[in-house]
């Protein structure tokens, strides 16, 4: 058989057998085979296995874990304390919000009604301060008995699982390390519950030092429209100082500072430390404003303080007109016309009391006045401004006539040279009470006409500001009442010669605080009294500073007080009826009775009263026309004919501050600035004894004057500045 047959029949019985070979798997020896795999499988699982812990899965790994858990055994008595002090931390803060039922206080704070429930509030606290007292002491019983019982084991095993409990809520959590920063939600009443909270607003505020703390003299109550609370500084702290941060306090306890009054508590049971503070619930100002209550009076007696206002806790404000003059000022659409118009409504229902009305207006807000004012003048031409001079000089010599009629009076009748409401009401007398009111009074004081005032050269406006200046110092104690109304409450408009006499003051909004201090006082915006911080939308809401000299006067240095509202309508009525009232009893004159001749007066006496008062004219007073500089314009025109050498030797300081109503150190360095410096010397009190005080000479004075003049001086700026 030959090569190729052989090959031809292996490959057909190849293709005759193929189709029986089937599919097999080769098997190894089964007993060798079996033990190693089930170890592999073993391995295998081991490691890939979640339930075993990691440390088992490697050498290395249970070396680490070793080392791990060694870490953690010595650290672990440390940091279960420290869990349990903050278990412990959370457990105290848990139970200081349950007691003082915070979440039920929240939801009222929010829903704005923690007024209303505010005695519920407080009985829950109660309640609740109660349940824990009841549960300290039964526990406390209860381990007590369990100690004897079972001896010191029963206290080990409590505090151990006290420790652990603790532990298990001071445990830290997932993305909860350490406090939790909380959205701070409306903390404004928050300090009503929690007296530490009104400590950290004075703190805050810096009214009271980081060691210091308040007394709680009453706790916070709510008190008509909002919270009330009474405090004691610490021995070093002064009430004034709160009183002048109110600001400062109202932001620290998150409230508007329109909304917060702070008082110092006088009198009994008041000292320089004692703290009244209220917070009103809402914009004490915002409601609808106040019907003037003498619309309703049939007539009223001028000698009574007139109603004006209210103040945030709504408590009437009333202003004592009589011995004293007023100054309302205000930018433009204020109020101040309304509120000038009150004090007038007040004497207009008198028929005893006599009216000078002048408006430098000029439009319909006074009109209704011409029908019971003794002098109307009503325009800002020259003409009016002539007619109102004219009736001021008339007037000037009145007060003169007046003070020689009184002197010649019985002291049954007039006992102490002032004048007594049965002298104002005594037609044989004719001596009534008399209000200059003047709205727009910048309309006449600035006026530039010149004019000739016994020899001397000055202006019309300047001869007028002198005539009120006369009028407002000499004028009260023979029942002349001055009421100025000006949109321009500056230190052009208004001398410190005119404004150092006007008693009472009121400002509406002004522009700055240098305007406020203009109406209201020196330095009174330092003293927390700041009138160009109201709001435009406080329509007939301002400052009033009460004179302090007054017999009535009041025991807060200013209050923020939103004016009694009387409409025209209701404003004409108030008129019709003072005529009336005039008409029955008699005392209809003047203007208003169709009488407007000029009396005849005695200019030059006119001329000499000023001059030696006011200083229009010789007189170291005088000296005012110099433009001098503040204070020294103040002092020149307080001390008149003191001045004058030979009369008085030494004015002591504190008669100045006082009267000027100056800040001390910033009068001694003004007063340094202009050459003065203050000395030494003896003087005599009331008793006779005599006492070394601080003053100045009247000669330093004088001369600080004649450097005025020499143009020694600088500016003539007598602007209002204020250091702060
Ligand atoms: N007590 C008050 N309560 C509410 N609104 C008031 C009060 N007093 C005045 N107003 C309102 O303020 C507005 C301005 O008042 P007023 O005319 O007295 O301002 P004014 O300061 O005299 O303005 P101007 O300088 O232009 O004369 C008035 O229309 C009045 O409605």
């Amino acid at each position: 058989m030959s090569e190729q047959d052989r090959s031809l029949r292996t490959t057909t019985t190849s293709a005759e057998i193929e189709p029986h070979v089937f599919e097999g798997e080769l098997v190894e020896d089964a007993s060798g085979i079996s033990a190693s795999r089930l170890w592999r499988q073993f391995v295998n699982r081991w490691q890939r296995s979640s339930r075993v812990p990691a440390a088992l899965k490697s050498r290395q790994a249970a070396k680490q874990a070793v080392q791990d858990a060694t870490a953690f055994a010595l650290r672990a008595p440390w940091r279960f304390t420290t869990t349990a002090g903050r278990g412990l931390l959370a457990a105290v803060r848990g139970w200081r919000r349950w007691v003082r039922v915070h979440d039920y206080r929240e939801a009222a704070e929010h829903s704005e009604k923690l007024a209303d429930k505010f005695t519920e509030i407080r009985a829950l606290t109660l309640f609740r301060w109660k349940v824990t007292v009841a549960v300290t002491i039964t526990a406390a019983v209860l381990v007590a008995v369990a100690d004897l019982v079972y001896g010191s084991a029963a206290l080990w095993i409590t505090g151990s699982c006290c420790a652990v409990a603790l532990a298990f809520l001071g445990r830290r959590k997932d993305g909860s390390p350490g406090r939790k920063p909380s959205l701070s939600g409306p903390r404004t009443l928050a300090w009503t519950m929690d007296p530490q909270l009104l400590v950290d607003a004075f703190r805050d505020a810096k009214l009271i030092g980081k060691d210091e703390s308040l007394r709680l003299v009453e706790r916070a109550a709510h008190d008509g429209a909002g919270w009330a609370v009474t405090v004691d500084l610490p021995a070093t702290r002064k009430a004034a100082d709160a009183i002048k941060n109110r600001e400062a306090l109202a932001s620290a306890l998150a409230v508007d500072e329109m909304q917060l009054i702070v008082e110092r508590v006088r009198g009994r049971g008041g000292h320089a430390g004692r703290v009244f503070l209220w917070i009103a619930d809402e914009d004490p100002y915002s409601g609808p404003p106040v019907r003037f209550p003498l619309l309703d009076a049939k007539r009223w007696d001028a000698w009574r303080p007139i109603p004006f206002g209210q103040d945030a806790r709504n408590r009437r404000i009333d202003l004592q007109l009589v011995w004293t003059s007023l100054v309302v000022g205000a930018i433009p659409r204020q109020g101040k016309t309304f509120a000038a118009r009150l004090p007038a409504a007040g004497l207009i229902l008198d028929p005893y009391t006599r009216l000078y009305v002048f408006d430098g207006k000029g439009g319909k807000d006074w009109e209704a006045a011409g029908a019971v004012a003794h002098r109307f003048v009503c325009g800002d031409e020259l003409e009016h401004v002539e007619t109102v001079r004219d009736r001021l000089v008339e007037l000037v010599a009145e007060v003169q006539s007046r003070f020689t009629k009184m002197s010649a009076l019985d002291d049954a009748v007039c006992p102490e040279s002032k004048i007594t409401p049965g002298i104002s009401r005594d037609p044989e007398l004719g001596m009534p009470i008399t209000a200059v009111i003047i709205d727009e009074v910048q309309v006449y004081l600035e006026n530039t006409t010149r004019q000739d005032v016994g020899g001397k050269k000055t202006t019309l406006g300047a001869y007028i500001t002198d005539l009120l200046a006369y009028l407002a110092r000499k004028g009260p104690a023979v029942g002349i009442v001055v009421v100025l109304a000006t949109q321009r409450p500056d230190s052009n408009t208004i001398p410190p010669r005119l404004r150092a006499v006007l008693g009472s003051r009121f400002a509406l909004r002004v522009m700055d605080w240098r305007d406020s201090n203009i109406v209201l006082g020196e330095q009174m915006n330092t003293r927390g009294y700041d009138a160009s911080g109201l709001l435009p939308r406080h329509k007939g809401v301002g400052i009033l500073r009460p004179d302090s000299e007054s017999d009535t006067g009041s025991e807060f240095l200013a209050v923020t007080v939103q004016t009694y509202y009387m409409d025209n309508a209701e404003w004409r009525s108030i008129c019709t009826r003072g005529r009336a009232l005039r008409e029955t009893a008699g005392t209809l004159s003047g203007h208003a009775a169709g009488d407007d001749s000029l009396q005849t007066v005695d200019q030059s006496s006119v001329v000499q009263a000023l001059g030696s008062d006011t200083g229009a004219t010789g007189g170291w007073s005088g000296r005012e026309s110099l433009e001098l500089t503040e204070p020294l314009a103040s002092v020149v025109n307080y001390l008149g004919g003191d001045l004058d050498p030979g009369v008085r030797e030494f004015v002591p300081t504190a008669e100045l501050t006082e009267t000027l109503d100056a800040e001390p150190s910033t009068f001694a360095q003004r007063m340094g600035e202009l050459g003065c410096r203050p000395v030494r010397h003896r003087v005599q009190n009331e008793d006779g004894d005599t006492r070394r005080v601080r003053g100045y000479l009247t000669a330093e004075i004088r001369a600080a004057v004649e450097r005025a003049a020499n143009d020694e001086i600088s500016s003539p700026d007598d602007g209002d500045s204020d250091p702060s």
